[in-house]
């Protein structure tokens, strides 16, 4: 059974947040790369560098429908002293015809896309040329280079076009497709499982509460945000707050393999806070548990016997909430091979008062100001149980331990609730 004596992190001791992330990055090793349909592959971490297999274009052609030529064949045209090409055919997009040379004093039509035939070197709309039937009238030289897309001048061969770590997002697409990558190298999101705790939770939204009953208020906030948090959930459960029904509840989702298993409620100091020793229990590595944080300050993480990790989120939904985004989303990001998330900051639209023993995380909202500046406004309501708030709010305006006090106009690092998110 679990032993208070043996509980290196709460109390007094209880772990930054700063500490926290280097446990959840130490943790989390990078899972295995398999290789997926390109069309499979949006929302997943790209294993390896990938380099372009061919230059795009990859054969020069034409911006424009008009006609090629060479622009030597007209560089002595004048109004008195016109020049004639023939045009002698077409270089259509899709047709190889266009890849011939071009002989002699000879011009052919051209439609964009297609290939720019051998010994032309520039391309003139159109709009823009004097012709009738099959002869083109210059009445003034013609610059070489003109409407002309060349080999490589998007991607050239080779070149690595998209490193490791990077989450594929559908604006990859063009240039993946493009370059006929039809399959890709990726490291899969993790799966997860949820257990909501607490015999108080109702699932079903229709359903009358009988007094003391509450609504479960996070377990469709963790289905619906478990994609752009970086998860796949495979699994829920919400059940009674024993060590007995809690311990089977996991036991059923550790049969399913998931990677990460994430529970509610039942992590902070109560006769029903059973999460901890049933863990202990069972066999697992708490790794910390308690961080000197607002709200969420019972959150616990641990491996698993069988390698899956575990996260115990505070039951206060808020409290929920900013673990999943705080802890868990650091953690899947390391775990699929991604970059630590890039700093965004904004400047306050007001002062704030905060308990520097800790690190706090404000409600609040990001938006750019009238003159373009990113501005953080705090929300004034902040309790771990109030889910209006949260609902006005999209990032967490993070105010680091030790600081007690920022003014409006100081920056403040903030976390959009959806991280792929602006
Ligand atoms: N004596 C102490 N009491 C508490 C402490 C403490 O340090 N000493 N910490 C408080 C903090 S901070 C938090 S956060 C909560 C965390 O509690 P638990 O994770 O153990 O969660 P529960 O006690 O099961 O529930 C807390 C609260 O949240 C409601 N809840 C739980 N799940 C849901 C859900 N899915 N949807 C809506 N509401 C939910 C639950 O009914 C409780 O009201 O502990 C403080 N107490
Ligand atoms: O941390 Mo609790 O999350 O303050 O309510």
């Amino acid at each position: 059974m679990f032993d208070p004596a043996h509980d290196c992190c709460s109390g007094p001791g209880l772990r930054h947040y700063v500490d926290c992330l280097e446990d959840l990055h130490r943790e989390a090793t990078h899972l295995e790369a398999t290789e997926v349909e390109l069309s499979e592959a949006i929302g997943q971490t790209l294993a390896d560098d990938l380099k372009a297999p061919l230059s795009l274009p990859s054969f020069n052609n034409s911006a424009m429908d008009g006609f090629a030529f060479n622009s030597d064949l007209v560089k002595d045209a004048t109004i008195d002293s016109p020049v004639r090409l023939p045009v002698v055919g077409a270089s259509i997009a899709g047709d190889n015809a266009g890849l011939a040379q071009l002989k002699g004093r000879q011009a052919v039509k051209i439609m964009t896309g297609a290939p720019l035939p051998l010994g032309a070197d520039t391309v003139l709309p159109v709009e823009a040329a004097s012709w009738e039937t099959d002869v083109l009238t210059f009445h003034a030289p013609y610059q070489a280079d003109q409407h002309v897309r060349h080999i490589g001048q998007d991607v050239a061969q080779g070149k690595t076009i998209l490193k490791a770590g990077t989450l594929l997002a559908s604006q990859h697409l063009p240039l993946l497709s493009a370059l006929g990558l039809g399959k890709v190298r990726v490291i899969q999101r993790p799966t997860a499982a949820w257990i909501s705790t607490g015999q108080e939770l109702v699932d079903d939204l229709s359903q009358t509460l009988k007094p003391g009953q509450i609504y479960n208020a996070t377990g469709l906030y963790a289905a619906a945000t478990a994609r752009e948090l970086g998860f796949d959930l495979q699994h829920t459960a919400t059940v009674r707050d024993t060590p007995q029904d809690f311990a089977a509840a996991l036991d059923t989702a550790i049969e399913g393999k998931p990677r990460i298993i994430l529970s509610t409620g039942g992590v902070s100091a109560g006769q029903y806070d059973f999460v901890k020793p049933v863990l202990t229990d069972m066999g697992a590595t708490i790794i910390f548990h308690k961080a000197r944080i607002k709200p969420a300050k019972p959150v616990l993480f641990a491996r698993l016997p069988g390698g899956s990790f575990f996260f115990g989120l505070p039951g206060n939904p808020i409290s929920t909430a900013l673990a999943l985004r705080a802890f868990v989303y650091p953690f899947v990001r390391h775990l699929s091979g991604q970059t630590p998330e890039p700093m965004r900051v904004a400047r306050l639209t007001r002062d704030v008062q905060v308990d520097a023993s800790k690190t706090v995380f404000l409600m609040g909202r990001m938006r750019l100001s009238d003159s373009g500046l990113m501005i953080a406004i705090p929300n004034k309501r902040q309790q771990s149980f109030q889910t209006a708030p949260f609902a006005e709010s999209n990032a967490w305006l993070m105010v680091p331990e030790g600081v007690s006090e920022l003014s409006a106009g100081d920056q403040v690092h903030c976390l959009p609730f959806d991280p792929g998110s602006n």
